[in-house]
């Protein structure tokens, strides 16, 4: 976490009725990051943005954001946030620039009403009716209405769905430009090249408790996990006997030619390799690709890891 804590939670609990959803959730988020929520449908992404906006009550548990209790602050503190959900509602009367600008005037320092229209990407559109917008210039709508309050903390929730690539593009360029100014903006999506690409941390949330927390590229053990070695025996290298690449801790595979190696130690078996292809005579490595697990790998991994699980105990709990 880099800078000063925005959002504190530790032993968040949750239950709608009878029906606990959140188990002890922990999450810390520093000021100025980009932090993400993933998990499945239903593992409680949307319930633990509301919880942190004061818009849903806890069921145990300390929320801490912007210094305050959600539960309890008041509109000076509602106004230093900014919300996109899943639906903002519908304006259809409207042009863009009036929903826009009746957005601004309930904040006490707005950002400028044209400047936010063109950041979103919806200059050529302030003054159509918002019932004429397609589904992502209403995507970009809403997210328009997020920041213009000028938000030191945006949350949004999958901000990019139904948008095309190069509006999602757009939108990432525009959280970017958020969080350098300082604002902390924490997403739910389903994503995972948008986590990769965007999020500095992400906390992967599986049936109401964080499986796991930290950078993508640190996720599952991704940057130190196994990685894998492939090229085609070739050549000169067509049938020779493989060398021993056992001693830097790799296993070896390999059908038709093609030369399949799992490793811990990638640099090093690759020196080994290369001395090996040197040595027959060819100095190329043939269709050479070096691979690590994918963060969707490794979520869909533990997705599957924890649907093998049994759930555990009913929890006794309070009930909301
Ligand atoms: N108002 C409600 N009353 C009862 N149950 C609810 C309510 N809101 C959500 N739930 C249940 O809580 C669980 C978590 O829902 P939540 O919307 O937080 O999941 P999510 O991770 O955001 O899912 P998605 O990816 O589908 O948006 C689900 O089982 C859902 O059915």
């Amino acid at each position: 976490m880099p800078g000063p804590e925005v959002i504190g939670v530790s032993g968040l609990r949750k239950s709608y009725g009878a029906v606990p959803v959140l188990h002890g959730v922990d999450l810390h988020v520093g000021r100025g990051e980009i932090f993400a929520l993933l998990g499945p449908n239903g593992a409680g992404k949307t319930t633990t943005q509301e919880i942190l906006t004061g818009f849903s009550s806890r069921s145990a548990g300390s929320v801490s954001v912007l210094g305050e209790d959600p539960a309890g602050a008041g509109s000076r503190w509602r106004a230093r946030i900014g919300i996109v959900p899943q639906d903002m509602g519908s304006f259809d009367q409207l042009t863009v620039k009036e929903v826009v600008s009746h957005f601004a005037s309930l904040y006490p320092d707005p950002l400028p009403v044209g400047s936010v229209i063109e950041r979103t990407g919806l200059g050529g559109k302030a003054n159509e009716r918002t019932s004429r917008l397609s589904g992502g210039q209403r995507r970009r709508l809403d997210i328009a209405l997020g920041i213009v309050g000028r938000p030191e903390l945006v949350f949004l929730d999958e901000p990019t769905t139904g948008l095309d690539p190069q509006a999602r593009r757009g939108t990432w360029d525009l959280i970017r430009a958020l969080a350098a100014d300082g604002t902390t903006v924490m997403l739910t999506t389903h994503y995972l090249d948008e986590v990769e690409v965007l999020c500095d941390r992400v906390a992967i949330l599986l049936r109401g408790k964080v499986a796991e927390q930290g950078a993508p590229a640190d996720i599952g053990g991704r940057a130190h996990g196994e990685a894998v070695i492939e090229f085609q025996a070739e050549g000169p290298l067509r049938g020779a006997e493989l060398p021993t690449v056992q001693q830097v801790g790799a296993s070896l595979g390999r059908a038709e030619g093609q030369v399949r190696i799992g490793t811990a130690a990638p640099a090093a078996t690759l020196r080994v390799l290369l001395e090996w292809s040197a040595r027959l005579g060819s100095f190329d490595l043939p269709g050479l690709t070096v691979t690590r697990p994918t963060l969707e790998d490794v979520y869909l991994r533990m997705i599957a890891a924890d649907a093998a699980t049994p759930a555990s105990e009913p929890e006794l709990e309070h009930v909301a």
